[in-house]
Protein backbone atom coordinates (compact mmCIF):
# COMPACT_ATOMS: atom_id res chain seq x y z
CA UNK A 1 0.00 0.00 0.00
CA UNK A 2 1.14 3.46 -1.14
CA UNK A 3 0.95 6.40 1.79
CA UNK A 4 -1.19 9.10 0.25
CA UNK A 5 1.50 12.18 -0.84
CA UNK A 6 1.37 14.98 1.71
CA UNK A 7 0.55 18.27 -0.18
CA UNK A 8 2.91 20.84 0.46
CA UNK A 9 2.68 23.84 2.77
CA UNK A 10 2.62 26.52 0.41
CA UNK A 11 1.96 26.01 -3.86
CA UNK A 12 1.89 29.14 -6.29
CA UNK A 13 2.43 28.71 -9.50
CA UNK A 14 2.42 31.76 -12.09
CA UNK A 15 1.06 34.45 -9.10
CA UNK A 16 1.06 37.71 -10.01
CA UNK A 17 -0.41 40.56 -7.90
CA UNK A 18 -0.60 44.33 -8.76
CA UNK A 19 -0.93 47.04 -6.23
CA UNK A 20 -2.57 50.57 -7.33
CA UNK A 21 -2.70 49.17 -10.99
CA UNK A 22 0.93 48.77 -11.08
CA UNK A 23 1.99 44.93 -11.31
CA UNK A 24 4.43 44.26 -8.14
CA UNK A 25 4.89 40.18 -8.60
CA UNK A 26 5.29 38.61 -11.40
CA UNK A 27 5.44 35.23 -13.01
CA UNK A 28 6.14 33.74 -8.47
CA UNK A 29 6.25 29.80 -8.61
CA UNK A 30 6.90 28.59 -5.50
CA UNK A 31 6.46 25.30 -3.42
CA UNK A 32 7.48 25.46 0.29
CA UNK A 33 7.63 21.84 1.16
CA UNK A 34 7.05 20.64 4.96
CA UNK A 35 9.73 20.88 6.88
CA UNK A 36 11.98 23.12 4.48
CA UNK A 37 13.68 26.32 6.06
CA UNK A 38 13.17 28.82 3.87
CA UNK A 39 14.89 32.78 3.90
CA UNK A 40 12.68 34.84 1.60
CA UNK A 41 15.26 37.60 0.13
CA UNK A 42 16.17 40.34 -1.87
CA UNK A 43 17.06 44.34 -1.82
CA UNK A 44 13.99 46.75 -0.75
CA UNK A 45 11.24 46.94 -3.12
CA UNK A 46 11.83 43.53 -4.83
CA UNK A 47 8.70 42.19 -3.53
CA UNK A 48 9.52 39.72 -0.42
CA UNK A 49 6.68 41.85 2.07
CA UNK A 50 3.96 41.70 -1.18
CA UNK A 51 4.89 38.09 -1.57
CA UNK A 52 4.20 37.26 2.19
CA UNK A 53 0.97 39.23 2.47
CA UNK A 54 -0.42 37.36 -1.36
CA UNK A 55 0.82 33.72 0.43
CA UNK A 56 -1.05 34.18 4.25
CA UNK A 57 -4.18 35.55 2.01
CA UNK A 58 -4.26 39.23 2.74
CA UNK A 59 -3.39 40.12 -0.67
CA UNK A 60 -5.16 38.48 -3.59
CA UNK A 61 -3.52 36.97 -6.68
CA UNK A 62 -4.07 39.02 -10.37
CA UNK A 63 -2.98 35.37 -11.62
CA UNK A 64 -1.85 32.67 -10.66
CA UNK A 65 -2.91 29.68 -8.51
CA UNK A 66 -1.99 29.08 -5.03
CA UNK A 67 -2.93 26.11 -2.28
CA UNK A 68 -2.16 26.18 1.30
CA UNK A 69 -2.17 22.51 2.54
CA UNK A 70 -3.64 21.20 -0.72
CA UNK A 71 -6.34 23.71 -0.43
CA UNK A 72 -7.02 26.59 -3.08
CA UNK A 73 -6.65 29.56 -1.26
CA UNK A 74 -10.82 30.95 -1.67
CA UNK A 75 -11.48 27.73 -0.27
CA UNK A 76 -8.73 27.75 2.98
CA UNK A 77 -10.45 27.82 6.19
CA UNK A 78 -7.33 26.56 8.92
CA UNK A 79 -5.57 29.93 9.12
CA UNK A 80 -4.68 28.54 12.67
CA UNK A 81 -2.05 26.38 10.70
CA UNK A 82 -0.59 29.42 9.75
CA UNK A 83 1.94 31.93 12.26
CA UNK A 84 2.88 35.06 11.31
CA UNK A 85 5.57 36.69 13.27
CA UNK A 86 5.90 40.14 12.75
CA UNK A 87 8.39 42.83 12.74
CA UNK A 88 9.55 43.62 16.28
CA UNK A 89 7.91 47.56 16.44
CA UNK A 90 4.32 46.03 17.23
CA UNK A 91 5.60 43.73 20.36
CA UNK A 92 5.64 46.20 23.29
CA UNK A 93 3.42 49.12 21.48
CA UNK A 94 2.63 50.95 24.33
CA UNK A 95 0.33 48.19 25.96
CA UNK A 96 1.93 46.82 29.41
CA UNK A 97 1.40 43.45 28.91
CA UNK A 98 3.17 40.92 30.49
CA UNK A 99 5.33 38.21 28.50
CA UNK A 100 3.11 35.22 29.51
CA UNK A 101 -0.06 37.39 28.27
CA UNK A 102 1.85 38.29 25.25
CA UNK A 103 2.46 34.59 24.65
CA UNK A 104 -1.07 33.29 25.79
CA UNK A 105 -2.74 35.54 23.32
CA UNK A 106 -1.34 33.35 20.53
CA UNK A 107 -3.85 30.62 21.78
CA UNK A 108 -6.83 32.75 21.24
CA UNK A 109 -7.47 30.92 18.10
CA UNK A 110 -7.73 27.75 19.43
CA UNK A 111 -10.18 29.05 22.68
CA UNK A 112 -14.17 28.69 22.33
CA UNK A 113 -15.55 32.10 23.58
CA UNK A 114 -15.07 33.40 27.07
CA UNK A 115 -14.14 29.61 28.19
CA UNK A 116 -11.24 30.08 30.56
CA UNK A 117 -7.55 28.53 29.54
CA UNK A 118 -7.40 24.79 29.92
CA UNK A 119 -4.76 22.42 30.68
CA UNK A 120 -3.46 22.41 27.07
CA UNK A 121 -3.83 26.11 26.35
CA UNK A 122 -1.60 26.77 29.18
CA UNK A 123 0.73 23.76 28.52
CA UNK A 124 1.21 25.01 24.72
CA UNK A 125 1.71 28.84 26.41
CA UNK A 126 4.97 27.46 28.50
CA UNK A 127 6.33 25.28 26.12
CA UNK A 128 6.72 28.11 23.72
CA UNK A 129 8.05 30.23 26.32
CA UNK A 130 10.15 27.50 27.06
CA UNK A 131 11.35 27.11 23.21
CA UNK A 132 12.22 30.82 23.01
CA UNK A 133 14.16 30.89 26.44
CA UNK A 134 12.41 33.24 28.28
CA UNK A 135 11.26 31.22 31.21
CA UNK A 136 12.59 33.47 33.74
CA UNK A 137 10.86 36.33 32.18
CA UNK A 138 7.43 35.52 32.36
CA UNK A 139 6.16 38.34 34.38
CA UNK A 140 8.50 40.94 33.00
CA UNK A 141 6.48 43.86 30.67
CA UNK A 142 7.66 43.44 27.09
CA UNK A 143 8.67 46.76 26.46
CA UNK A 144 11.00 46.15 29.85
CA UNK A 145 12.94 43.89 27.47
CA UNK A 146 15.53 44.25 24.91
CA UNK A 147 14.80 43.92 21.58
CA UNK A 148 16.12 40.55 20.49
CA UNK A 149 14.14 39.45 23.84
CA UNK A 150 10.90 41.40 22.17
CA UNK A 151 11.24 39.09 18.97
CA UNK A 152 11.37 35.82 20.88
CA UNK A 153 8.39 37.26 22.83
CA UNK A 154 6.66 37.26 19.55
CA UNK A 155 8.18 33.63 18.12
CA UNK A 156 6.48 32.43 21.14
CA UNK A 157 2.97 34.11 20.69
CA UNK A 158 3.06 32.48 17.31
CA UNK A 159 4.39 29.11 18.73
CA UNK A 160 1.70 28.90 21.42
CA UNK A 161 -0.90 28.66 18.59
CA UNK A 162 0.80 25.79 17.20
CA UNK A 163 0.78 26.42 13.56
CA UNK A 164 2.24 24.01 11.29
CA UNK A 165 4.05 26.60 8.92
CA UNK A 166 5.94 30.37 10.37
CA UNK A 167 5.91 33.38 8.68
CA UNK A 168 9.08 35.19 10.31
CA UNK A 169 9.63 39.06 9.41
CA UNK A 170 12.92 40.22 9.55
CA UNK A 171 13.29 38.85 12.65
CA UNK A 172 17.06 40.25 12.98
CA UNK A 173 15.63 43.65 12.83
CA UNK A 174 17.13 46.06 14.99
CA UNK A 175 18.70 43.34 17.35
CA UNK A 176 22.04 43.11 18.20
CA UNK A 177 24.56 40.51 17.86
CA UNK A 178 24.51 38.79 20.97
CA UNK A 179 20.55 39.10 20.58
CA UNK A 180 20.58 37.38 17.43
CA UNK A 181 22.43 34.75 18.32
CA UNK A 182 20.07 33.83 21.08
CA UNK A 183 17.31 34.63 18.32
CA UNK A 184 19.39 31.77 16.28
CA UNK A 185 19.21 29.32 19.37
CA UNK A 186 15.56 29.33 19.66
CA UNK A 187 15.13 29.20 15.62
CA UNK A 188 17.22 26.04 15.97
CA UNK A 189 14.64 24.45 18.09
CA UNK A 190 11.87 24.83 15.60
CA UNK A 191 13.67 23.87 12.70
CA UNK A 192 14.13 20.27 15.05
CA UNK A 193 11.20 20.06 15.68
CA UNK A 194 10.14 19.74 11.95
CA UNK A 195 8.74 23.75 11.74
CA UNK A 196 7.91 24.79 8.28
CA UNK A 197 9.43 28.73 8.38
CA UNK A 198 9.49 31.16 5.64
CA UNK A 199 11.97 33.36 6.68
CA UNK A 200 12.07 37.42 5.49
CA UNK A 201 15.22 39.19 5.63
CA UNK A 202 17.89 41.53 4.59
CA UNK A 203 20.59 39.62 5.97
CA UNK A 204 20.83 35.89 7.77
CA UNK A 205 24.09 37.09 10.26
CA UNK A 206 23.74 34.29 12.37
CA UNK A 207 20.64 32.79 11.31
CA UNK A 208 22.87 31.31 8.42
CA UNK A 209 23.45 27.67 9.30
CA UNK A 210 19.77 27.18 9.91
CA UNK A 211 18.27 28.13 6.19
CA UNK A 212 18.74 25.20 4.04
CA UNK A 213 17.43 26.98 0.82
CA UNK A 214 17.22 30.82 -0.46
CA UNK A 215 14.77 32.54 -2.87
CA UNK A 216 16.08 36.18 -3.91
CA UNK A 217 13.67 38.19 -5.27
CA UNK A 218 14.27 40.89 -8.22
CA UNK A 219 12.00 43.43 -9.62
CA UNK A 220 9.14 41.07 -8.46
CA UNK A 221 10.39 38.04 -10.08
CA UNK A 222 12.43 34.84 -8.28
CA UNK A 223 15.70 35.62 -8.83
CA UNK A 224 17.19 32.21 -7.25
CA UNK A 225 15.26 29.80 -5.59
CA UNK A 226 17.67 26.94 -4.47
CA UNK A 227 20.19 26.22 -2.49
CA UNK A 228 20.88 28.66 0.83
CA UNK A 229 23.30 31.43 -0.38
CA UNK A 230 25.21 33.26 1.87
CA UNK A 231 24.80 37.29 2.27
CA UNK A 232 27.06 38.34 -0.04
CA UNK A 233 25.84 35.87 -2.66
CA UNK A 234 22.14 37.03 -2.03
CA UNK A 235 23.61 40.91 -2.83
CA UNK A 236 24.66 39.74 -5.75
CA UNK A 237 21.33 37.44 -7.17
CA UNK A 238 19.19 40.29 -5.63
CA UNK A 239 21.11 43.08 -8.09
CA UNK A 240 21.40 41.21 -11.03
CA UNK A 241 24.74 39.91 -11.40
CA UNK A 242 23.65 36.29 -11.02
CA UNK A 243 21.15 35.33 -13.52
CA UNK A 244 18.64 32.35 -12.82
CA UNK A 245 15.37 31.85 -13.26
CA UNK A 246 13.73 34.28 -15.71
CA UNK A 247 15.20 37.73 -15.08
CA UNK A 248 14.40 39.16 -17.90
CA UNK A 249 14.43 43.14 -16.73
CA UNK A 250 17.43 45.17 -15.84
CA UNK A 251 18.26 45.03 -11.92
CA UNK A 252 16.67 48.27 -10.24
CA UNK A 253 19.19 50.48 -8.43
CA UNK A 254 18.86 50.03 -4.56
CA UNK A 255 15.89 52.11 -3.54
CA UNK A 256 17.27 53.89 -0.57
CA UNK A 257 14.90 56.87 -0.07
CA UNK A 258 12.81 55.26 2.92
CA UNK A 259 16.32 55.56 4.83
CA UNK A 260 17.00 59.17 6.41
CA UNK A 261 19.72 61.06 4.71
CA UNK A 262 22.03 61.04 7.72
CA UNK A 263 26.11 61.57 8.55
CA UNK A 264 27.19 60.00 11.64
CA UNK A 265 29.51 62.69 13.72
CA UNK A 266 32.14 60.09 13.41
CA UNK A 267 32.42 60.73 9.80
CA UNK A 268 33.52 64.18 9.84
CA UNK A 269 36.91 65.35 10.15
CA UNK A 270 39.17 66.15 13.16
CA UNK A 271 40.18 70.08 13.26
CA UNK A 272 43.88 70.32 14.92
CA UNK A 273 42.77 70.30 18.19
CA UNK A 274 40.61 66.62 17.70
CA UNK A 275 37.06 68.32 17.58
CA UNK A 276 34.97 67.79 15.25
N1 LIG B 1 0.27 49.55 -0.94
C1 LIG B 1 1.05 49.69 -2.01
N2 LIG B 1 0.63 50.38 -3.09
C2 LIG B 1 1.41 50.51 -4.19
N3 LIG B 1 2.65 49.97 -4.29
C3 LIG B 1 3.11 49.30 -3.24
C4 LIG B 1 2.36 49.11 -2.05
N4 LIG B 1 3.08 48.38 -1.18
C5 LIG B 1 4.26 48.12 -1.80
N5 LIG B 1 4.28 48.66 -3.03
C6 LIG B 1 5.37 48.58 -4.01
O1 LIG B 1 5.53 47.22 -4.33
C7 LIG B 1 6.92 46.93 -4.52
C8 LIG B 1 7.32 45.77 -3.63
O2 LIG B 1 7.23 46.20 -2.29
P1 LIG B 1 7.48 45.21 -1.06
O3 LIG B 1 7.16 45.95 0.18
O4 LIG B 1 6.77 43.93 -1.31
O5 LIG B 1 9.04 44.96 -1.17
P2 LIG B 1 10.02 44.35 -0.08
O6 LIG B 1 10.99 43.50 -0.84
O7 LIG B 1 9.27 43.70 1.01
O8 LIG B 1 10.77 45.66 0.45
P3 LIG B 1 11.36 45.99 1.92
O9 LIG B 1 12.57 45.14 2.06
O10 LIG B 1 11.70 47.44 1.82
O11 LIG B 1 10.29 45.70 2.92
C9 LIG B 1 7.69 48.21 -4.24
O12 LIG B 1 7.97 48.82 -5.46
C10 LIG B 1 6.69 49.02 -3.44
O13 LIG B 1 6.92 50.39 -3.66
Amino acid sequence: MTTPAVPPPISLEDGAVALAGRPVLRGVDLTVHSGDFLALMGANGSGKSTLVRALTGLLPLTRGRLELFGTPIREFAQWRRLGFVPQRAGAASGVPASVWEVVASGRLTHRRLLRPLSRADRAAIDEAIEVVGLQDKTRDGVSQLSGGQQQRALIARALAGQPDLFFLDEPTAGVDLPNQVALAASLGRLKERGATVVLVAHELGPLAPLVDRSVVMRDGRVAHDGAALADHAVHQAGFGDVHEHHCDEPARPRRRDHLPDVTSPLDQPLDRRGRR
